[in-house]
């Protein structure tokens, strides 16, 4: 039996805890899959290297629009991937040897774990770890729906789709959420005829009401979308393979020659042993865990076991790990002077073609919580100056904000760098500024895009006090 002061599940954001006040300790570093996790590897980093090279060739349609003729000469997949993944694999492979080889007091376990007591682990070849204290950064796994066929080669998630032999001529892709939608753009630009095909009437379904219709709208002039199709089989003859879809009790079938399967993601708590413990979970299959990140059972909390991560939470984004390995690191390393996770304005980005960033409450959400007390505006990308230099058409910003405070409820923008225009209306929202301080106190630069967010401000129409701003 091998004890350590810290073990740690999942080499994602759990290998960030691994700081120098270990150094003179004993460490167990323990993840069954490619050493770094999911963003480094098959998430958020791949996607975006493959999402910025297909905005370049999506740009080619919207030069034509705007009177340049540029023409899209194809994609070369293979040194597109080859280029992505020499640079991921080092890094990967790096991180994995300097943890491995090179820390004295670290110990790499590169097998799958499972819990035995709330401080005893076993690995799959049978070792025993003890530790003192335990992290929890098993993160999750794509979850595939029970259909004939979804095991079929040519049939791909997200961890596979990106090393693709070569660009798929035909892809179809099951589901209609974040994954989805960004490899739809992706493969769409680069050159494949892409199908998406989603189970109900509308794409990006858990965003607010009005940017899932206009995601949709804005997609189908993309790329092909099936909506209210369910998946009901998939079979191959050749290297053909045929999806066999239903709507409305009609059959339709799909030919393509590869599948992405985008439904979902689970927590990887099954298999853990965590329940056998009696760990708390939500209904998703996530830990719960308290303000501190601590694990807790039966509301009580487990003493040196902390989670963070995918599998401790149901928003699943790499910056909100990264936060609570933050909190996790400071409250390992300080039990006297705990430190809470603060989960105000929580952001989001989707890299689609248009993209999509959101903070705070969609309408729905809003208004069940504060009525008529709502404040709410829609303003088109085209109604400012840089707006009309693009020509947009399809970009939005709208904006909720309580009537009585001015202070911003949910910002949800669809369209060009929206993840980028997103970033002053996180920040007021963290900061608790109203929105008349915000759109009339600093200046926004003329003419920036920017504006959009300035005049969906001033749109809000909130008088202003006294005091303000002019
Ligand atoms: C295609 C894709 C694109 C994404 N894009 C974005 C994005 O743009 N922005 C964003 O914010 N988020 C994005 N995400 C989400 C983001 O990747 C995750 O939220 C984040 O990586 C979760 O990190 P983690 O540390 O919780 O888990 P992970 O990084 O998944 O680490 C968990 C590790 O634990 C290991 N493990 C699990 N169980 C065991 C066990 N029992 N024994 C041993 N090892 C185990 C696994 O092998 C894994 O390596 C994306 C995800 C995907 C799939
Ligand atoms: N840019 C980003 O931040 C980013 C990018 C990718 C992934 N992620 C994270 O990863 C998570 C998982 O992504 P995802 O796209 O797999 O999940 P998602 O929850 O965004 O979308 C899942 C989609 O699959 C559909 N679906 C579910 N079960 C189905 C079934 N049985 N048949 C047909 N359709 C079904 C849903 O209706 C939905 O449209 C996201 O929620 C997000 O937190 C983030």
């Amino acid at each position: 039996m091998a004890h350590y002061d810290l073990a740690i599940i999942g080499s994602g954001s759990g290998n960030s805890l691994i700081t120098e006040f270990w150094d003179n300790k004993k460490v167990a570093i323990i993840d069954a899959g490619i050493f770094g996790g999911t963003c480094l590897n098959v998430g958020c980093i791949p996607t975006k290297m493959f999402v910025y090279p297909a905005a370049l060739a999506a740009s080619v349609a919207e030069a034509k629009r705007l009177g340049v003729s540029m023409s899209f000469a194809g994609a070369d997949w293979p040194a597109m991937r080859d280029r992505i993944f020499g640079r991921i694999d080092a890094i990967s492979e790096a991180g994995k040897n300097y943890r491995a080889n090179e820390l004295e007091n670290v110990t790499l376990y590169a097998e799958h774990v499972s819990f035995v007591s709330s401080h005893e682990l076993r690995t799959a070849s049978g070792a025993s770890i003890t530790a003192e204290k335990i992290v929890i950064a098993a993160g999750s796994r794509a979850v595939l729906p029970q259909a004939p066929g979804i095991n079929l080669p040519g049939v791909h998630t997200s961890d596979t789709i990106m090393r693709l032999e070569r660009l798929p001529q035909r892809l179809v892709i099951l589901g209609g959420g974040y994954i989805a939608s960004e490899f739809a753009a992706v493969f769409s630009a680069l050159g494949s005829e892409v199908t998406q095909v989603n189970r109900s009437s509308a794409l990006m379904r858990g965003q607010d009401a009005d940017i899932s219709a206009a995601f949709t709208k804005a997609a189908t002039t993309r790329w092909g979308v099936e909506l209210n199709a369910a998946l009901s089989s998939i079979t191959r003859e050749g290297e053909v393979l045929s999806i066999h879809l239903e709507r409305d009790g009609q059959s339709l079938i799909l030919e393509a020659d590869v599948v992405l399967v985008a439904t979902g993601r689970t927590p990887n708590t099954d298999g853990l042993g965590v329940s056998e413990l009696g760990f708390d979970m939500r209904a998703d299959g996530s830990l719960v865990v308290d303000d501190y990140q601590r694990i807790l059972a039966d509301g009580a909390v487990v003493e040196g076991l902390f989670g963070l991560g995918d599998v401790a939470n149901t928003q699943q984004l790499k910056h909100v790990a990264n936060r609570e390995a933050r909190v996790v690191i400071n409250n390992l390393e300080n039990p006297e002077s705990l430190r809470t996770m603060d989960r105000r304005a929580v952001p989001a980005a989707v890299f689609s073609n248009p993209q999509i960033a959101y903070v705070g409450a969609t309408e729905e959400q809003a208004r069940a919580e504060h009525g008529d007390r709502v404040l709410s505006v829609v303003q088109p990308y085209g109604s400012t100056a840089y707006g009309w230099a693009m020509e947009d058409e399809e970009g939005i910003v709208k904006l909720l904000a309580h009537r009585d405070t001015g202070l911003l409820l949910g910002a949800h923008i669809m369209g060009h760098e929206a993840s980028l225009l997103i970033q002053p209306l996180i920040q007021a929202m963290y900061s608790g500024m109203d929105v008349n301080t915000m759109a009339r106190g600093p200046f926004w630069i003329h003419p920036a895009l920017s504006e959009v967010v300035e005049n969906a401000l001033l749109a809000l129409g909130m008088s202003p006090c006294a005091n303000d701003p002019l």
